[in-house]
């Protein structure tokens, strides 16, 4: 389904952009549908700027993103583009930014509407929305006809994901999508994310938190300064990290049900393995050796 093949993405910086950025190099990875793939990375480690070259924001310095075996930069006129964002869509970390405080909430069904349904009628589009609503578990009676400030983040969050519903989309970019919501409604997002996969729909997760990864997605890619460290089945890649770097993110995991002493008489009964990395050719290419299968591991760039 989404494909994107050796993208580069280098912003200019600095005073009259004289400054080159490099935030993503050499990165290929595959989303098919009905998958979650989570984009796991610190902060600035180029998981955003992946997610925008998929939701056509930006385009790559180099390199194919293709859905669908359409190169998405080939994309051109409105009907064409319209057409994509029918099956692709993106959630974003701070649903109240997506909001017009002076508007009510629903009004961003409205837009769907009056560009994708417009001969619609109210009957009809009444009940789609209201099939969507029920979809994210929210109750119409709470939610339509509010201002975004009467509504909490969660439910902000999920009227976007309804939205998305609207149109049927096939891929839901979901950049940090539960960063900013407390702990209980978190868990309502994440199990939502787990229906819509139900229901077919592919997820690029975006996320700087690995245990949010494992919880939600089918693989998962370890980003490390824009290339991938390590890419594999979620399970593999946690059960047996290969990249230095993955093994020190999955040690800072606070393990809250175990005490040092006894992480530490693990860790020496069973040392993680050591394998030889290569070193890549130069600073742009950013080679990945497949140690096991399906289960990449990125070389090295110190
Ligand atoms: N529009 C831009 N212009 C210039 N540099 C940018 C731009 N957007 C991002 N960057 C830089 O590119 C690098 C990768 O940023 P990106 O936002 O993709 O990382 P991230 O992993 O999503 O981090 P975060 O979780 O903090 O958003 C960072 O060094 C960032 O400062």
């Amino acid at each position: 389904m989404l494909e994107l093949s050796h993208v580069h993405k280098v912003y200019r910086v600095g005073a009259f952009g004289g400054g080159r950025l490099r935030a993503v190099r050499d990165v290929s990875l595959k989303v098919e549908s009905g998958e979650v793939v989570s984009l796991i990375g610190e902060s600035g480690s180029g998981k955003s700027t992946l997610g925008k070259m998929v939701l056509g924001l930006f385009k790559p310095t180099s390199g194919v993103i293709s859905f669908d075996g359409t190169d998405i930069t080939t994309i051109r006129g409105h009907a064409a583009r319209k057409a994509y964002y029918r099956r692709v869509q993106g959630v974003f970390q701070d649903p109240f930014s997506s909001f017009n405080p002076i508007f009510k909430a629903d009004r961003v069904f409205e837009m769907i509407r009056s560009s994708y349904f417009p001969g619609t009628s109210d009957a009809d589009w009444r009940e789609r929305v209201l099939k969507a609503v029920g979809t994210v578990r929210l109750d119409p009676e709470n939610v339509l006809g509010k201002y975004p400030h009467q509504l909490s983040g969660g439910q902000l969050q999920r009227l976007l994901i309804a939205r998305a519903l609207l149109l049927d989309v096939d891929l839901l970019v979901a950049d940090e999508v539960i960063s900013m919501l407390d702990a209980s409604t978190r868990i309502d997002v994440l199990n939502l994310l787990a229906d819509l996969k139900e229901r077919g729909m592919a997820i690029l997760f975006v996320t700087h938190d690995l245990s949010l990864g494992n919880y939600v997605s089918d693989r998962s890619v370890i980003l490390r300064k824009g290339a991938i460290a390590e890419m594999g089945p979620t399970a593999r890649v946690f059960e047996n990290p290969l990249h230095p770097y993955s093994r020190h993110l999955l040690s800072c995991v606070p393990q809250l049900h175990r005490t040092w002493a006894e992480v530490d008489a693990e860790m020496k009964a069973n040392p993680p393995e050591d394998i030889d990395l290569p070193v890549a050719p130069d600073e742009e290419s950013a080679p990945l050796l497949e140690a096991e299968k399906g289960h990449f591991v990125g070389i090295d760039q110190g």
